[in-house]
């Protein structure tokens, strides 16, 4: 049959990227990266400028297809592989990243009519400006025990589908009455790649509070949410929903022409990044959890049976791997707290310090936050700059550092925060553990562990565990790629089943990062005090993150209306 190939195409929140692989060892063979043109749109919407109130984080559709334009005929030049040997083509997104789009499929904010309404745009994963939707869902399914809700750690998070949709019809019916379907992008995108329309089981269970056998919730319940939402699973979430690996369809001939593919490719059905980068890493059993690490963390977990686990983003059956449980659960911000700090925070005089040594920020950082013991800081930080996906579920929480002096240094304000979030990520270890869901081994992939190796030994130092790095620049990418392989099937040199594919084509590093004892005993203690922090600032203790944000956003709606009225 000679050589195959597959692609896979990883969306991130800042760019998207495209990878080539062999299919027979998952050898990859080209990559190349797009940066979305309109970047996370969270200040003001592009051409009519219209300003975002604050947690709002949207996108551009046609950015997403940009990568497809640029990206795929970019690893097709560069590889120097025939089309006619690329067999499949699959991609992974962040989630829950959701849009309305008309009965054509047209995004609503490509429309001259919709497109000033900031509803009609892309809601990005981070959006968070759904957290009043996200309260009273939970609050309303928890009177009326829903069984559904357990299985979603006991809370919905606003970054899901539900509160984004119920914040469109809250602040924009004429947008909702005008939408036809709410879809996750990574839907959307199959949708224009292939002219059809189906949902993927992954972000139906993980995002929607959709089941395999019970489906979504009640009428009943989204009719005590708002009568107007009663049929909304009939109608605006309608759509047959499918297994991974299944395949969507094969290339239309507008979307072959453009990314210089055979109209006949293979196109799987969407997922969601993390959950690709599990098979990306080669992981197929239960017990290893895997950490993406970039922007946020995703903490992915394969079980036997269906567990209770507080604050978990979901536990979905078939919803990583078919035949296991999938846990999900995560920490909305890591990567972007340093990148904050970076860029917010950091004297000028670091940066020039780190001018002088050639050297970037993030790296001139890690090497002054290496030379510090634990515990020799003295400070000690929450990891909520984005809010506490898990185990609290509430992005209304707010960063804290607690320690300063006089004399703090910025390289000790980093290490604090690359600290910090090894603590939240221990803290999810410990749910998981606590409720008698296995963690034996960790996994990293994503952009972090290639970045920073003082990070992943903090990692390995606080939870007391050793970690394998996945040995692939695209993990999730390559998972895209390993779910396109069984969709093309193994009669077309692909795979039967995501197990077969990541046994032939996942890989892990030699070099792992392991727990240094005498490390590990103080990060014991410093995480006793962590945990105090979190259960008094996360559990109603003292609501102050609360209140300060209310008065913001009270200020901030306060100068917004000014603002109109003065015609600025
Ligand atoms: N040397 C570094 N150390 C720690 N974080 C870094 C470093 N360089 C970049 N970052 C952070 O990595 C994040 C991007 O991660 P990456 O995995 O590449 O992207 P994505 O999350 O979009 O998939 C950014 O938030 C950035 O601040
Ligand atoms: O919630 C998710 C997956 O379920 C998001 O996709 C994720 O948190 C964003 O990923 P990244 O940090 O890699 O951009």
């Amino acid at each position: 049959m000679g050589t195959k190939y597959a692609i896979g195409v990883d969306y991130g929140t800042q760019s998207g990227r495209a990878v080539l692989v062999e299919l027979s060892n998952g050898r990859e063979v080209a990559d190349h990266v797009t940066p979305y043109p309109h970047q996370v749109i969270d200040e003001e919407l592009p051409e009519s400028g219209i300003k975002l109130e604050p947690d709002w984080a949207l996108q551009h559709p046609g950015d997403y297809l940009e990568v497809l334009r640029q990206s795929v005929p970019a690893v097709i030049r560069q590889s120097g592989v025939s089309p006619d040997d690329v067999v499949g083509i699959g991609i992974d997104f962040t989630a829950c990243t959701m849009l309305p789009v008309n009965s054509e499929g047209t995004p609503l904010c490509l429309l001259p009519a919709y497109k000033s309404n900031p509803h009609s745009w892309v809601k990005l994963w981070k959006h968070h400006a759904a957290q009043d939707e996200a309260n009273r869902l939970n609050a309303i399914a928890a009177e009326r025990g829903e069984k559904w809700l357990p299985r979603y750690g006991g809370k919905i998070s606003s970054e899901w589908m539900i509160a984004k949709v119920w914040q469109i019809l809250n602040e924009a019916p004429e947008i909702y009455e005008e939408t036809d379907l709410f879809l996750e992008a990574t839907d959307w995108v199959i949708y224009q790649m292939t002219g059809r329309f189906v949902r993927n089981s992954c972000t139906a269970g993980y995002k929607s509070i959709w089941h395999k056998r019970d489906g979504y919730p009640s009428q009943d319940y989204f009719r005590a949410l708002d009568p107007r939402l009663a049929n909304v699973t009939e109608t605006k979430l309608r759509g047959s929903i499918v297994p991974l690996g299944t395949m969507a369809g094969t290339l239309t001939t507008e979307m072959a022409a453009m990314m210089g593919l055979r109209e006949s490719t293979a196109v799987a059905v969407g997922n969601v990044d993390a959950h690709a980068a599990v098979p990306g890493v080669g992981v197929v059993t239960t017990g290893k959890l895997v950490m993406a690490m970039g922007t946020s963390i995703c903490h992915m977990l394969l079980g036997e049976t269906e567990r209770q686990v507080e604050g978990m983003c979901g536990v979905v059956e078939d919803g990583i791997i078919p035949g296991f449980y999938g846990y999900e659960a995560g920490q909305s911000a890591v990567g972007d707290i340093f990148e904050w700090f970076v860029e917010e925070a950091v004297p000028a005089y670091a940066k020039e310090a780190a001018e002088q040594a050639g050297m970037g920020i993030h790296e001139w950082l890690e090497r002054g936050a290496a030379s510090y013991k634990p515990g020799q800081t003295g400070l000690l930080a929450l990891d909520w700059w984005n809010g506490n996906r898990s185990v609290l579920v509430d992005t209304d929480l707010t960063g804290l550092i607690v320690g300063y002096s006089l004399l703090t240094k910025p390289e000790e304000v980093y290490r604090a925060l690359l600290e910090a979030t090894a603590f939240g990520t221990r803290k999810i270890i410990d749910a998981f553990r606590s409720n008698g869901v296995q963690v034996e081994e960790l996994y990293a992939c994503g952009g972090l562990p290639q970045k920073n190796r003082l990070l992943m030994q903090i990692y390995a130092d606080v939870t007391n565990l050793e970690i394998k790095v996945a040995d692939s620049k695209q993990t999730p990418a390559l998972g895209a790629a390993m779910f396109a392989a069984v969709a093309a099937g193994s009669e077309n040199g692909g795979y039967d089943s995501i197990i077969d594919a990541a046994a032939s084509m996942a890989r892990v590093r030699e070099e792992t990062f392991k727990p240094n004892p005498e490390n590990v005993a103080i990060y014991e203690s410093l995480y006793q005090e962590y945990v105090k922090l979190h259960d008094y600032f996360g559990r109603g203790g003292n609501d102050v993150m609360k209140k300060l944000k209310n008065w913001k956003e009270a200020a901030v709606a306060d100068a917004l209306n000014t603002a109109a009225g003065s015609g600025i």
